[in-house]
């Protein structure tokens, strides 16, 4: 499995006349099959930089090469096909389809990957029992807490078997004992199936649990640390 890299990227909104940089001159490499986040105050660029390492938005300039594909070269159909295959996501609003209860969540990337339907329900029981909701398959989201949902996203986003899972804020809408359950989730998933994680976040607890950090502040990074990362060290950096 090969790194993530990024290089001179660039990114801005436009605000009516106004040019809002979100993102100046990145550069990193992530290294893959490990947990790594990425951390800064509100409006340092977080999620920006994750909705593009995810090809769900395009940079103005820079190269990002994820799962050995250059995206830029991708055009948006085959950008798409790409993310299905290599990418899961997971949001902080959890992002699960109301009318679609827990196992036809899970199921939904499977059906847009056209995997047949007696290969896509194994899998789907497979991913309930795996995040622990085994009994839960028929709740529609507004069935179940806040902790569940994020469950559910989780499977979702490991249902294709992607190299990369992205996570945006995962634990934000969470209190901190579910927070704490969502993230162990995600480490012993990450370990067993060798996975690379990328989170953003600036909750302590992910931060404390993370493999690399990325500290970013408006829109550039200000520092880089590997293991053990100290969670009051890394606020005061933040
Ligand atoms: N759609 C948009 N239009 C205009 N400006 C935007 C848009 N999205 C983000 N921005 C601006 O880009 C910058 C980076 O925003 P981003 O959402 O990436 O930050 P963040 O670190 O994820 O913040 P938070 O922790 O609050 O979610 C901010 O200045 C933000 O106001």
């Amino acid at each position: 499995m090969s790194a993530l890299c990024v290089s001179a990227l660039h990114k801005h909104y436009q605000l009516d006349s106004i040019r809002v940089p979100a993102l100046i001159d990145i550069n990193l490499q992530i290294q893959p099959a490990r947990f790594t986040v990425i951390s800064g105050p509100s409006g340092s660029g977080k999620t920006t930089l994750l909705n593009l390492i995810g090809c769900i938005d395009r940079a103005d300039e820079g190269e990002i090469t994820i799962a050995g594909q250059n995206v830029k070269q991708l055009n948006d159909q085959a950008l798409a096909d790409f993310r299905l295959r290599h990418i899961g996501f997971i949001f902080q609003n959890f992002n699960l389809l109301p009318v679609l209860n827990a196992f036809e969540n899970i199921e939904y990337p499977l059906i847009l990957a056209k995997i047949p339907a007696s290969q896509r329900k194994a899998r789907v029981l497979e991913l309930l029992a795996a995040v622990g909701l085994a009994d839960k398959a028929r709740h529609l989201p507004g069935q179940l807490s806040g902790g569940q949902r994020q469950r559910v996203a989780i499977a979702r986003a490991l249902a294709t078997s992607p190299q990369w899972v992205l996570a945006d804020e995962p634990t934000a809408n969470l209190d901190s004992q579910t927070g704490a359950a969502i993230i162990q989730l995600m480490r012993q998933m990450q370990q067993e199936l060798k996975i690379s994680f990328v989170f953003s976040s600036h909750d302590p607890q992910v931060l404390a649990a993370a493999d690399d950090a990325i500290f970013i502040r408006d829109g550039r990074i200000v520092n880089t640390t590997s293991n053990s990362i100290n969670a009051q060290q890394a606020e005061v950096i933040a």
